[in-house]
C-alpha cells in the first residue's frame, strides 16, 4: 500500500481551519469541498486515460482522455458525501457508486447498511471518499467490498488519517499485490480510547451535517 500525504501551504491552511472548533457547518462544508479538490488533484496522478488526436484550427495535436471503463467514485455515507463534489469536480465522466457505512462507537467495527454500486468492477479504477480513516476497520472493509467485484486499483481520499489506521489497512492486504493508495492531508498523532483521530477534527459526520 502507498501512502501520500499532501504537502502543500493550501492544504496545510484549510485543514487547521477545517480542525478549529469554532468552524461552523456551513464553512466546514465549504472548506472540506475545497480540500477534496486539491487533494483530488493528487490521488488522480495515475488516473488511465487513452491517447487521442484533436484537429487545433492549426494542425493535429496528440493528447489524451480519459480511459474507458470510467473510474469509479465511492463516497462512504455519510461523511464521504461532503467529498463528492469537489472530486467530481475534477473527474465529472466519474461514475459514482455508494457504500453507507457506520462505526459502532462501542466495539469500533463497521457494518454497512447500504450499497448501491455496479455489480461487476472489473478494470475499474476506483476512488473511495472518506474523510477519517481512524481504526481503519471502515476502510478495509470498503476496500475489501470493491476488490471482490473485480476493481483492480483503489485510491483512497481522506482528509486525515491516524497511523493505527494505516497499519491496520496495510496489514489486511498484505501478501496480496492489490494495488491500494490512500492520499490524505495529514497522519496525526494517534487515536484516543474512544478511536478518535487526535488532534483530529471530531466527528466529521457531525461536523457536516449535525448531530443525530
Ligand atoms: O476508521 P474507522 O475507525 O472505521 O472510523 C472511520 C469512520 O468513522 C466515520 O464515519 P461514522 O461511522 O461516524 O459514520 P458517519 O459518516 O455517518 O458519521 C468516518 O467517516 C469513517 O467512515
Ligand atoms: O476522529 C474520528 C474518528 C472516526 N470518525 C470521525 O468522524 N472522527
Ligand atoms: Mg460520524
Amino acid at each position: 500500500m502507498d501512502t501520500l500525504v499532501v504537502d502543500h501551504p493550501l492544504v496545510a491552511h484549510k485543514l487547521t481551519a477545517l480542525r478549529d472548533e469554532r468552524t461552523d457547518s456551513p464553512t466546514f462544508r465549504r472548506l472540506t469541498d475545497e480540500l477534496v479538490t486539491l487533494l483530488a488533484y493528487e490521488a488522480t496522478r495515475d488516473v488511465r486515460v487513452t491517447d487521442i488526436t484533436v484537429n487545433t484550427p492549426l494542425a493535429p495535436a496528440r493528447g489524451v482522455r480519459l480511459a474507458r471503463p470510467s473510474p469509479l467514485v465511492v463516497p462512504i455515507l455519510r461523511a464521504g458525501l461532503g467529498m463528492l463534489d469537489g472530486m467530481t469536480r475534477l473527474l465529472p465522466t466519474a461514475e459514482v457508486g455508494f457504500l453507507g457505512m457506520i462505526r459502532d462507537e462501542s466495539t469500533l467495527k463497521a457494518q454497512t447498511y447500504a450499497t448501491r454500486l455496479p455489480d461487476d468492477l472489473s478494470g475499474r479504477q476506483c476512488y473511495v471518499l472518506d474523510p477519517m480513516l481512524a481504526t481503519g476497520g471502515t476502510l478495509a472493509a470498503a476496500i475489501k467490498y470493491l476488490f471482490e467485484r473485480g476493481a483492480d486499483d483503489v485510491t483512497a481520499v481522506c482528509l486525515l488519517a491516524a497511523p493505527e489506521g494505516l497499519a491496520r489497512v496495510e496489514e489486511e492486504f498484505k501478501g496480496t499485490d492489490l494495488p491500494i493508495r490512500v492520499v490524505t492531508a495529514a497522519v496525526d498523532e494517534r487515536l484516543n480510547e474512544h478511536g478518535y483521530i487526535v488532534p483530529g477534527l471530531g466527528d466529521a459526520g457531525d461536523r457536516l451535517y449535525g448531530v443525530v
